[in-house]
């Protein structure tokens, strides 16, 4: 599998139903929606309700990526509004049990779960769970905005966790900075499904964006 999700953080607002519309004619069957709540990153974006929304507007798997601080807390009202991943962040969990319960209250639901690192968190990190996870979601750039440039640390993560692929049943995705340059590396050290706001929401033509990418 290599599929390109792009981000509608980086998308017009005031028109989302066109930008819906300009993403699934441009063949993509997944959108990533990041929800920050202005605690764990120092930005804020959209939450469920408005995921609810773009779920009635469009036939795309709903990609979600929870950059928020208690989403053992929040997360059923994603599951409810439409979710067919959700990511939530490893640096976000007090303990590996807490992990845990929150991986199968996912699981649970019937929606893939997946877990995110920071750029300046270990692969290692998420060892203790691959036999439990769909997805692990590798950062390469640090939560919070969209539009900043590639980390290259993300590369060596991807690598080695995909040595871990075919015993263990999980998929890699990547987020941050992937232009058709950047994902290059990333494809190569075996990522499957490639996040990118900014390189397909601030092109005119979305359908040349994805192309490019793919
Ligand atoms: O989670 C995040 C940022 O925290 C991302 O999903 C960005 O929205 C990706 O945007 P680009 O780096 O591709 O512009
Ligand atoms: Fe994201």
């Amino acid at each position: 599998m290599v599929d390109i999700a792009p981000s509608l953080l980086s998308a017009n607002f005031a028109d989302l139903k066109s930008e819906l519309k300009s993403i699934e004619e441009a063949g993509c069957s997944i959108l990533h929606y990041d929800v920050m709540d202005g605690h764990f990153v120092p930005n804020i974006s959209f939450g469920a309700d408005i995921l609810a929304n773009v779920h009635q507007a469009c036939k795309m798997e709903l990609d979600v990526h929870l950059m928020i601080s208690d989403p053992l807390f929040y997360v059923d009202r994603f599951i409810k509004a439409g979710a067919s991943y959700i990511s939530f962040h490893i640096e976000a969990m007090e303990s590996i049990e807490k992990t845990r319960e929150l991986i199968k209250k996912i699981k649970d639901a019937g929606v893939k779960a997946s877990l995110a690192i920071n750029p300046g968190t270990s692969y290692e990190a998420v060892l203790p769970f691959l036999d439990d996870i769909d997805m692990i979601l590798v950062m390469s750039v640090q939560p919070g905005f969209g539009g900043q440039k590639f980390n290259p640390v993300a590369i060596k993560k991807i690598a080695a966790l995909s040595k871990l692929k075919e015993e263990k049943h999980f998929i890699i995705e990547v987020d941050g900075g992937i232009n058709a340059t950047t994902i290059q590396d990333v494809r190569k050290a075996g990522c499957d499904l490639f996040v990118a706001g900014s390189a397909v929401f601030n092109q005119q033509d979305r359908k040349k964006a994805v192309e490019a990418l793919l």
